[in-house]
Formats: C-alpha cells, structure tokens, sequence
C-alpha cells in the first residue's frame, strides 16, 4: 500500500510541484494520473520510488517511511518499485535477452559483472519475463530492429524481471501510434490483472487513461482535484482537471473566430 499525508514537493529553484498530497493506493490497483503539463504528475509518481524527496509530509510505501531511507536501502527499495519511462532507456544495439539481464546486474558478484556471464536463473527469469510481455521469440533480436511498442515491451520485460510490487510508468505511450498504444496498455491492464500488481501511470491521453484505469487521479498546480473511480468521470470533472487549458483554448477559438 502506498500512503501520502500532507505531502508538499518544493525543488530548490523554489517551484511547488506538490501541495499537501493525501492519497491512498491499494495494492492491485490500476490508477491513471491525468492533468495538464507541468501540473506535477511526474513528481508526484517520481517521489513514490524515490527519484525525488519529498520536502514536507509523510510518504508510506508498504509500510516504509521512504524519507528514511539511506543508501543502500533505497537500492533495495527501488527493486521492489518498477519503472517505465516514456523513452524505454535500452541499449538498443545489443540483444532484448541483454537488455532485460542488465537489470540483474547491480545484483551480481564482482567477477560476473566484469565477465558479463549471467546466472542460469536470472536468464531464466529474463526469459519468463519476455514471455509475460509476449515477445519471448524476439530474445536474441537486437533492440534497434524491433518496433517502438516491441521496445516498450522490453522495457516493461526488463522491470517485471525484478518481480517488483508496484509499476509506475511514466507517459509510456506518449511516442507511441495508437495501434502500438493500445497494444502496450494492454500488457499494463495484462500485468496488472494476471499478477496482482499494482499499476500508477502518468499518461496524456484521457481517453485512454479512462479506458483502461480503474481509477483517475487529477492534478492541477500541484494538487489533486479529483481522485475516483474512471466510470465517475464526466465533462465536468475533466473540465474542472484542465480548467486551465480548457479556458485558453475557448479564448483562442473566440479569437480566431472573430476574425473570420
Ligand atoms: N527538477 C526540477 N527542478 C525544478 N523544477 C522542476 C523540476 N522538475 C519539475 N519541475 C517543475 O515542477 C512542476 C511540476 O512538474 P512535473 O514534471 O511534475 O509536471 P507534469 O505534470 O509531469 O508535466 P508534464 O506532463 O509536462 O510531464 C513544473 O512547474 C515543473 O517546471
């Protein structure tokens, strides 16, 4: 379960991404988190594992005080936090199998780091991992000749190799066609379902976000506006998310439209 209470993120250049952040994800639950740029989605899901400190609050992830954490601790913790990102982050000119066992690699004595040979049980699970995703046949192809989604989907092999507890992705689809997008969310959806995970995703597309999210969190300047369930979510509620946007946008349509 992961816990925030009265949650405040301040960079040091003094913007507030975050303000008094209350929020509660049970374990197995699909949460999508829309809002407008710059709204404070990416720091939000980037203080669950860490990648940023929180400056005021309380952040309980499984019953960890995340703040506390220290050295290797927080490596420790991070293993049980997976990540996606938008840009995969793979070595694209080595093979899948590879790139999903480079996440064994802080794991390994000193002499297999340098040898680059792997346990059989971690090519074992690098490999159960690829079939999880659907995409075991394309182990021994290299990254750069696979398609964007196949890409994704190793990223996505490479973090369930780690058996992780929560999946936070962020934007995972943002440079992604909609056939390989829809594709993607449902390995997400897949995961989720078949094995219990947890899944928080920052994502742009709200259709999509309603679409396959149980749950719909909604920032704006640093705070949630709307927090329920995707089936809740009306017009209104996304007109009140992205107020902002929604507002210009009206204004630069009176504007053009006073000129035709
Ligand atoms: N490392 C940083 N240092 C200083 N300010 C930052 C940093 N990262 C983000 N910010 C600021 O914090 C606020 C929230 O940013 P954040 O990236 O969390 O928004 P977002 O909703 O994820 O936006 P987007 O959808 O564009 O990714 C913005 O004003 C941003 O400029």
């Amino acid at each position: 379960m992961i816990e925030f209470t009265n949650v405040d993120k301040v960079y040091p250049n003094k913007v507030k991404a975050l303000q008094n952040i209350n929020l509660k994800v049970e374990k197995g639950e699909f949460v999508a988190i829309i809002g407008l740029s710059g709204a404070g989605k990416s720091t939000l899901i980037r203080c669950i594992n860490r990648m940023h400190d929180i400056t005021n609050g309380s952040l309980i992830v499984d019953g960890i005080e995340v703040r506390k954490l220290r050295g290797k601790e927080i490596r420790n913790f991070r293993k049980r936090i997976g990540m996606i990102f938008q840009s995969f982050n793979l070595v694209t000119r080595t093979t899948v199998l590879k790139n999903v066992l480079v996440s064994f690699v802080p794991q390994l004595p000193f002499w297999r780091k340098l040898t680059g040979i792997f346990a059989k049980d971690h090519k074992l699970k690098a490999l159960t991992a690829l079939d999880q995703v659907g995409i075991l046949d394309k182990a021994y192809v290299r990254v750069d000749q696979l398609s964007g989604g196949q890409q994704q989907r190793v990223a996505l092999a490479r973090t369930l190799a780690q058996n992780p507890d929560v999946l936070l992705a962020d934007e995972p689809i943002a440079s992604l066609d909609p056939v390989t997008s829809k594709q993607v969310m449902d390995d997400f959806k897949h995961i989720n379902q078949e094995m219990d995970m947890s899944v928080i995703m920052n994502i742009h597309h709200v259709e999509v976000a309603l679409e396959y999210a149980d749950r719909i969190i909604g920032v704006r300047e640093g705070q949630i506006v709307y927090d329920g369930p995707s089936k809740e979510v009306t017009d209104e509620v996304l007109d009140h998310i992205y107020k902002g946007e929604i507002d210009e946008m009206q204004q630069e349509i009176l504007e053009e439209g006073a000129y035709v």
